[in-house]
């Protein structure tokens, strides 16, 4: 699978075009942002960076059948539509058609003309923003930014912003907190640095950690992965599903910033 490289005066980054994936974000000064599985093989399915994940999360909502999880767009090819200079940061933009997913299972449910548009821009914090378009008919999608975050060990790390006392994942965990966005950002405080992840246009955070066990049987996951990895998504799943209009979009935007415990946020 081929790879597009970044290097600006603020960090170095990989994607590929294979589901226009994020795959390292690295801000200068600062650690490297995201987890690849140790064994991934880019060709292959894989976990780590930054899925996305659309028209479809998981194994869907309630009433509607999917034949697998998280979508269809992270599985094909996006047309990557250029590079752009932004004040010393990289923009890089694709887009993927319906078409290009039509020979999926489960695509037949979602208009042939949907539409969809994703902007990257790498610098000293990560800007994403997916926007969704629908030409011509109403359509209902569910939508996450399904962001591997790489922690030096999940059994040191909390997660702040969802509500109630801070979430200290240990081992496995699948939640979904529902709303958690409305008030604002989560971050994810480690020993040496916090992690911090904004959106608009977004209301749900999904934390994940598949634990060792379940780690144990995925192809691409080796040794103490699982404990290197936390997933703290932000989307509009389930019950929060975004309405788009005939004529309609919509977009969620990301942003992430990497901070040392004992400096200010960079970017
Ligand atoms: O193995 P995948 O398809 O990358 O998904 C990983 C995980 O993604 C999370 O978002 C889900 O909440 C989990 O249930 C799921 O197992």
């Amino acid at each position: 699978m081929a790879k597009r490289s970044i290097s600006n005066a603020s960090c170095t980054a990989t994607v590929m075009d294979r589901g226009a994936t994020i795959l390292s974000w690295h801000p200068e000064g600062a650690h490297e942002a995201l987890f690849v599985t140790r064994d991934a093989n880019p060709d292959a399915e894989f976990h780590g960076g930054i899925p996305i994940c659309a028209p479809w999360f998981g194994m869907g909502r309630e009433g509607v059948e999917v034949p697998h999880k998280h979508g269809l767009v992270r599985w094909v090819d996006w047309d990557f539509q250029g590079v752009k200079d932004l004040n010393g940061a990289t923009e890089l933009t694709w887009t993927l058609d319906q078409e290009s997913v039509a020979h999926l299972p489960g695509a037949e449910a979602y208009p042939r003309d949907l539409r969809y548009r994703y902007e990257a821009t790498f610098g000293a914090r990560l800007d994403v923003a997916l926007t969704i378009e629908s030409p011509t008919e109403p359509v209902v999608v569910d939508s996450a930014l399904h962001t591997y975050f790489l922690v030096n060990n999940v059994r040191q790390s909390e997660v702040h912003g969802l509500g109630g006392a801070p979430l200290e994942v240990r081992g496995a965990h699948d939640a979904i907190h529902f709303g958690a966005l409305d008030d604002g950002g989560v971050d994810i405080r480690l020993p040496d640095r916090i992690i911090s992840v904004e959106a608009e246009g977004a209301r749900d955070v999904i934390v994940w950690n598949p634990g060792q066990e379940y780690a144990e049987g995925l192809d691409d996951f080796a040794g103490e992965d699982w404990a290197r990895m936390l997933c703290v998504e932000v989307g509009n799943v389930q019950r929060h599903a975004i309405e788009i209009p005939a004529g309609g979009s919509h977009t969620m935007a990301m942003t992430i910033r990497i901070a040392s415990r004992s400096h200010s946020l960079i970017g």
